[in-house]
């Protein structure tokens, strides 16, 4: 699939991050714009592009309304450059969406947190409960995708305000250290020990952490646990005292997040249990 260069027109940066830059760009065979990420691989270990690879393959196969879509991968030999095309989301990230509320001291309309919400547990559990199905014996095998850096910046919304999940995955093959059990599974674990899977499940509940933070910072336009240094951080973290939100939002909306803030993962709801709230069931079956 390696198309050759000159299929795309470069439009203006979007941003840059520590994989390099996204850029928009507009397919000339059909004129749609794109976000182009360049990644320039020359100064990656082969352990690196192996695990970039890896990503990248998993992302192929992760399709869902509200995933950021994966279209295609380029490799510029010449350049040294890989550039994964995604889809282009309109209307830029809730971190932008959340600066403007704040500077304009307008809080964001409780049904609209409710929506963001339930939209995002649709993705994670896409995430964390997607199956590979075989096409020869229609055999599906788990596929557990851990996010492991859901945060404003990495949720975009599209044209008409739908939410989607950002690339990730990418990020710990371009900048984090691999850590223990974040693990992205590529092929069937047969292998895996019952106590690794629960932790993929402690990682996957990682992500509902993530998303209770998200979700209290869109109410009270900050995150939940703020302070001056690291240690501080952590240690508010750890002790996990969440403030109520401002008084204008529901008990329900409060207590939800609650949830998904315990300390302790394993009184964290799953993304099956939070799609059974009926709240969430009743917009998320609107949303279909
Ligand atoms: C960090 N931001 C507060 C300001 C930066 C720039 N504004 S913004 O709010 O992201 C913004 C504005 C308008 C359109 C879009 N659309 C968009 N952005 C992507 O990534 C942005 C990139 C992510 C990594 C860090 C740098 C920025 C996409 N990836 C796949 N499809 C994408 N569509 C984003």
């Amino acid at each position: 699939e390696e198309a050759e260069k000159d299929e795309y027109e470069l439009l203006e940066a979007i941003g840059s991050g520590s994989f390099g830059v996204i850029r928009k760009v507009r397919r000339k065979a059909d004129g749609r714009i794109l976000a182009r990420k360049e990644i320039d691989y020359r100064k990656m270990s082969t352990q690196e592009k192996e695990q970039l690879v890896a990503e990248v393959n998993i992302l192929k196969d992760l399709k869902h309304p509200n995933i950021v879509e994966f279209l295609e991968r380029v490799i510029d030999r010449e350049n040294c450059f890989i550039y994964i095309l995604m889809e282009y989301c309109e209307g830029g990230d809730l971190a932008s969406v959340i600066q403007r509320h704040k500077e304009n001291r307008v809080p964001v309309p409780e049904e609209f947190v409710w929506e963001l919400m339930t939209q995002l547990i649709m993705a994670l559990h896409e995430c964390h409960y997607g199956v590979i199905v075989d096409p020869e014996t229609k055999k599906t095998t788990p596929r557990p995708i851990l996010h492991r850096d859901l945060k404003p910046d990495n949720v975009f919304l599209d044209a008409k305000k739908n939410v989607k999940l950002g690339d990730f995955g990418l990020s710990r093959t371009l900048n984090n250290p691999q850590k223990a059990f974040a693990q992205t599974y590529v092929g069937t674990p047969y292998y895996m020990s019952p106590e690794l899977i629960s932790s993929s499940l402690y990682d996957a509940r990682s992500d509902i952490w993530s998303l209770g933070c998200v979700v209290f910072e869109m109410c009270a336009l900050q995150p939940p646990f703020l302070a001056d240094t690291l240690p501080q951080l952590t240690a508010k973290i750890k002790l996990g005292s969440v403030r109520a939100l401002p008084s204008s939002y529901s008990p329900e909306l409060n207590q939800i997040i609650r949830e998904m803030l315990q300390v302790d993962p394993r009184r964290r709801p799953t993304t099956k249990e939070l799609l059974a709230i009926h709240k969430i069931m009743n917009i998320g079956i609107q949303l279909e």
